[in-house]
């Protein structure tokens, strides 16, 4: 085994070619056996894998600075760079991240999740570098999807005007999450168009060669005069970063001569290196889609699994039947279609679907723009990549109060994705903004009816929801509920647990069939129901939320009873001021004191004991 022998990227450089070789195949097939084991990003992992040998083989890490944006394709990064003997644990509680991370290792010269990040951090360190009189490489690696983001293409736009040295690799598969979109990714297409032709046509060149030299050198400065028109036109060179490319992204001896060559360059230059998602495994390669991120699954028969019916699933049914009678509604996503639970929705609404890239800021203003010619937008989106958006919110969406809905999916601790994934701020950042409403369902029905109700608001309406799954709701039904009002799901004599969300059901099984502890669906956090709270204040309370404690459902209860002029004795269970790693949601969930076990000590905290103590 050559992996065997690899245990620091200086290692790999006293490797020969046919080694090299072989340690690509091993390194596939052991990001297939964890990713089988833990679930992961696979098939951008195994896109990526000889492109990350020939820059390790290139350059010098952790002195030379490679960036890989999003950070979910390094894993044979991760491998080479000493944690080779720590990748079983990848994701897992206490295990290595699936990103890139500063903390986890000299090697990852950033942290990382999100995407779109990687230039402008690059930018930063060669600015740096500079100013302290180093001379080490930059090389920031960036998909195609990422390159999408708005912040990836602002720092070209500066990369080019400042000239600074550094390599930008652009790891060109078609694909974001989904199919990639775009008119950069139109261009991408029609640049391997045209490196095809041109091969086919050095072919004819040769040929042409043979049989008339004349006509051959007629042929040959057209041909000069249209690689000068490519060049013009090409918008790298109008920033002002050299473009080289395409390249094939799996030829790994063609990767290192170009990369030695690119290397004693001035100057930016990008690198464009074409790959295939998936490369090497076939599932992966025939359905990039499935596997860019799949669950556990056995890697001598890969196949699909369902991860049940989810939250994701119940807002894209409600929202395609909603679509049929709404001719107004119109979904946006940026770039998550199938984590949004879209599929359906895309197929049977594609007019009125906008799949607008990796750019959340675009896909709340564009909602905006819709909302002021009077359609009913709704932008489905992740609680962790709306905090991309929230100048957004406020500045387009908010003062003018428009009717915009926002289905805030992922919301809570995530799990395996980890600190930059967890969708725990939005409660905080959203409820100090005037005009919106914030709401979170208790089930699939209430979900339905939140959304139908929220496309008739004047205003903006955000519907929170976890990653889980839940029951599915019977399709055509579409109950009312009182808008901003609260509901008791069972009385108590002593303490009221008041759940906000995901922790509802944990409130129900903490507080059983105990006559002292009631339960409230505490389902609108603005407006919040203070008349009910009012009611409520006799009792103890017990707030209990999947989000920061800071900012979150349980402040606002406070303000309100303190707006109000009411005592009462409450406690909030809420996460704590730290982030949280990876690992399974219930563990989070514990060690954040919000299980149902934390709320049983907080009730025995707040003169509770439990039923069978009690004697
Ligand atoms: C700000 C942000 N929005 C959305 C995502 C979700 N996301 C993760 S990877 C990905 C696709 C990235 O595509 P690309 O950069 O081409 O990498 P590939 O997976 O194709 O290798 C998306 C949309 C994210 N990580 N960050
Ligand atoms: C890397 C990234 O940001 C996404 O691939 C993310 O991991 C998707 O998360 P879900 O699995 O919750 O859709
Ligand atoms: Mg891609």
């Amino acid at each position: 085994m050559v992996l065997e022998k690899v245990n620091s990227p200086e290692d790999l450089k006293a490797l020969d070619w046919d080694e090299l070789l072989a340690l690509a195949e091993e390194i596939r097939s052991e990001i297939i056996r964890v990713t089988a084991q833990n679930g992961g990003h696979l098939a951008s992992s195994l896109g990526a894998v000889e492109l990350i040998l020939a820059l390790h083989r290139v350059f010098d890490s952790p002195r030379d600075k490679i960036l890989f944006d999003v950070g979910h394709q390094a894993y044979a990064h991760k491998l080479v760079t000493g944690r080779k003997h720590l990748f079983h644990t990848l994701r897992k509680e206490g295990g290595i991240s699936g990103f890139t991370k500063v903390s986890e290792s000299p090697h990852d010269a950033i942290t990382v999740g999100h995407a779109s990040t990687s230039l402008a951090n690059a930018l930063g360190m060669a600015i740096a570098r500079d100013l302290q009189g180093e001379d080490h490489h930059v090389v920031a690696v960036i998909g195609d999807g990422a390159l999408t983001g708005g912040m990836a293409l602002a720092a070209l736009n500066k990369i080019g005007e400042l000239g600074k040295r550094m390599l930008i690799v652009l790891n060109d598969n078609e694909m974001s999450i989904s199919e990639n979109v775009g008119g950069l990714n139109r261009y991408f297409k029609e640049l391997q168009i045209r490196k095809w032709v041109q091969d086919m046509e050095k072919l004819g060149r040769h040929i042409l060669e043979q049989i008339s030299p004349r006509l051959f050198s007629l042929v040959d400065r057209a041909k000069e005069a249209a690689k000068l028109v490519l060049h013009q036109e090409n918008p790298f060179y109008a920033w002002g970063i050299r473009y080289v490319g395409p390249v094939d992204g799996h030829d790994l001896k063609g990767l290192v001569h170009i990369l030695q060559h690119l290397k004693e360059l001035e100057g930016p230059t990008l690198l464009h290196v074409v790959t295939k998602k998936g490369k090497g495994y076939k599932v992966a390669e025939a359905d990039p889609i499935y596997w860019h991120g799949p669950p556990g699954f056995d890697p001598k028969k890969p196949e699909k699994v369902s991860k049940g019916y989810t939250w994701s699933q119940a807002f894209g049914d409600a929202v395609t039947e909603l679509a049929h009678m709404e001719p107004r509604l119109f979904v946006i996503t940026p770039a998550m279609r199938e984590g949004s639970g879209l599929v359906r929705y895309a197929q049977e609404h594609p007019e009125r679907f906008l799949d607008v890239g990796i750019c959340e800021d675009v896909a709340v203003t564009t909602a905006a723009g819709m909302a002021l010619k009077g359609m009913k937008p709704i932008v489905a989106i992740y609680s962790t990549f709306l905090q991309r958006a929230y100048d957004q919110v406020i500045h387009d969406v908010a003062i003018e109060s428009l009717p915009v809905v926002f289905a805030v999916d992922r919301a809570g601790l995530v799990g395996a994705d980890g600190a930059t994934h967890h969708g725990v701020f939005d409660l905080a950042y959203l409820r100090t903004v005037p005009n919106v409403e914030i709401a979170a369902p208790k089930d699939a029905l209430e979900l339905r009816a939140m959304l139908k109700q929220a496309l008739a608001r004047p205003n903006p309406v955000f519907i929170r929801y976890a990653r889980d799954n839940v029951e599915k709701a019977p399709e055509g039904v579409w109950p009312e509920i009182p808008w901003g009002r609260w509901e008791v799901l069972k009385e108590g004599t002593e303490v009221y647990l008041l759940a906000f969300g995901k922790t509802l059901a944990y409130a129900l099984e903490a507080a059983g069939d105990d006559p002292r502890v009631g339960v409230v669906n505490a389902r609108f956090l603005k407006p919040l129901d203070r008349e009910m709270l009012k009611e409520l204040a006799r009792y103890k309370l017990l707030t209990v939320e999947d989000h920061q404690k800071m900012g979150g459902f349980g402040s606002a209860v406070l303000e309100a009873l303190n707006e109000m002029g009411l005592k009462a004795e409450v406690r909030v269970l809420a996460l704590p001021d730290r982030f949280f790693e990876h690992g399974a949601i219930p563990s989070l969930h514990r060690q954040a004191g919000i299980d149902p076990e934390g709320i049983r000590k907080a009730l025995a905290e707040l003169g509770i004991a439990p039923v069978h103590e009690r004697a």
